[in-house]
């Protein structure tokens, strides 16, 4: 094994090779190297054109060529009119599109679905976050000063309410309506990853903290008919649970309970609590207070979930350090936590055995299990 001081000498000289332009071009002209050395421009090339990407796609969602096309291949022209837009900006769209994949250059002039488009024009949750990138752009738009700045008073810190404020038992209809929304449209995708990794065969009551409008209750109660359970969130969040489950007609196995999880008791009834979303939005302090305050609630040998997408996840390192680490820094708290910090964050709070699940795709969320302990002295 290599001492730091012998591998940071290697990475140094790996660097100065790499950043030398005839290294360059020898590399991009031997036939064994120049395979590596375009994927390499071309990632490079990605980081540095991903916001044009990022557009594109926003603007095929928006314009609805998507739904357009998944009726069937069209040409631009046949297209242009539909979408409002002049045929040449068609044309320079759908072309953008297809170099994507969203979509596909077919016979006769005409585009189809692509693989990835296949998948986004499925999924109204990717859909509803595309657009709610729009949010977080204007954030974005000077990196620098965002990361110099003192944490909040972005536009994204005033979408999710709750971030910062001194009583988020207040907070209105008005104020949670976008997130909670948004933060259903998305949850089958995440519901799939958690219902997939653990089985709650052996459950009976599942309380799901934190679980805004009810869509990972109702998911995981579609999934086990024989599953009772309640949503803990804001009042005003609660309330559009309780709605959702009298529509849904389920009102009788589940219910919504108004409560601030950082300090009100919470229902002690539940063989199953899931935490999906949540420990990442807050600071340490937080994560650890609103921990302690669940463990009190709970009777000893509950089971406890963590589910949300991880920093330092392999193959997902993009999602957990990149997208959420800046998305979390700019909402004004939180931020995303390697599986080992949780499980020492759940031990620190009281809980036993935390272990981290195998699951299917890690990029919506890992899923660590942990027990609630025996309390008495
Ligand atoms: C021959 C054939 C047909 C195939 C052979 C090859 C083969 C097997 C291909 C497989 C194809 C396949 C099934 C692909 C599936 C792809 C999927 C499911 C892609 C899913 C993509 C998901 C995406 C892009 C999700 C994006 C989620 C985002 C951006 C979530 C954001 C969440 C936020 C902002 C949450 C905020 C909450 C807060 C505040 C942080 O707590
Ligand atoms: C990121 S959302 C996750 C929602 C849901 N678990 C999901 O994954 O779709 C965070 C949720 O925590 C709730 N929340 C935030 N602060 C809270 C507090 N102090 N007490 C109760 N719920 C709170 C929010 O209202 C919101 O529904």
């Amino acid at each position: 094994m290599l001492s730091g001081a012998w591998r940071d000498r290697l990475h140094a000289w790996r660097n100065r090779l790499l950043a030398d332009p005839r290294f360059q071009r020898a590399a991009a002209r031997l036939p064994l190297t120049r395979p590596i050395a375009r994927r390499r421009s071309r990632e490079l090339f990605d980081l540095c054109a991903g916001f044009i990407y990022s557009q594109v796609v926003l603007a095929s969602v928006r314009l609805g060529v998507l739904d357009a096309l998944a009726e069937g291949p069209r040409r631009p022209a046949a297209l242009a009119a539909e979408l409002g837009l002049p045929e040449a900006s068609a044309e320079r769209l759908l072309a953008a599109a297809a170099a994507l994949r969203l979509l596909e250059r077919r016979s006769g002039g005409r585009y189809g679905l692509g693989d990835l488009g296949a998948v986004l024009a499925s999924s109204p949750g990717i859909r509803a976050m595309v657009e709610h990138h729009a949010v977080l752009y204007d954030d974005l738009q000077d990196p620098v000063a965002l990361l110099r700045s003192e944490r909040g008073g972005t536009a994204l810190g005033a979408y999710w309410g709750y971030a910062g404020a001194e009583a988020p038992e207040a907070l209105s209809a008005e104020q949670v309506g976008p997130y909670s929304e948004l933060m259903a449209a998305s949850q089958p995708m995440v519901a799939a990853e958690v219902l997939d990794a653990y089985s709650l065969r052996r459950h009976r009551r599942l309380m799901d903290v934190g679980g805004g409008e009810g869509a990972f209750l109702l998911a995981a109660a579609e999934r086990w008919p024989h599953l009772a359970g309640c949503v803990v969130d804001l009042p005003a969040v609660a309330e559009r649970a309780q709605a959702r489950f009298a529509e849904q007609g389920v009102a009788d196995r589940l219910t919504a309970v108004g409560a601030d999880f950082f300090r009100e008791a919470l229902p002690g009834d539940a063989d199953l609590v899931t935490l999906v979303r949540i420990l990442h939005d807050h600071d340490d302090e937080q994560a650890l207070a609103l921990l302690r305050n669940l463990h009190r609630s709970l009777r000893p040998g509950t089971t406890l979930l963590v589910a949300e997408p991880m920093a330092s996840t392999p193959g997902a390192e993009r999602v957990g350090d990149a997208y959420f680490g800046i998305y979390l820094f700019a909402m004004g708290r939180g931020r995303p936590r390697t599986a080992e910090e949780n499980q020492a964050l759940l031990r620190a709070a009281g809980f036993a055995e935390p272990r981290l699940l195998r699951g299917c795709n890690p990029l919506q969320a890992r899923v660590i299990a942990a027990k609630s302990r025996d309390q008495s002295p």
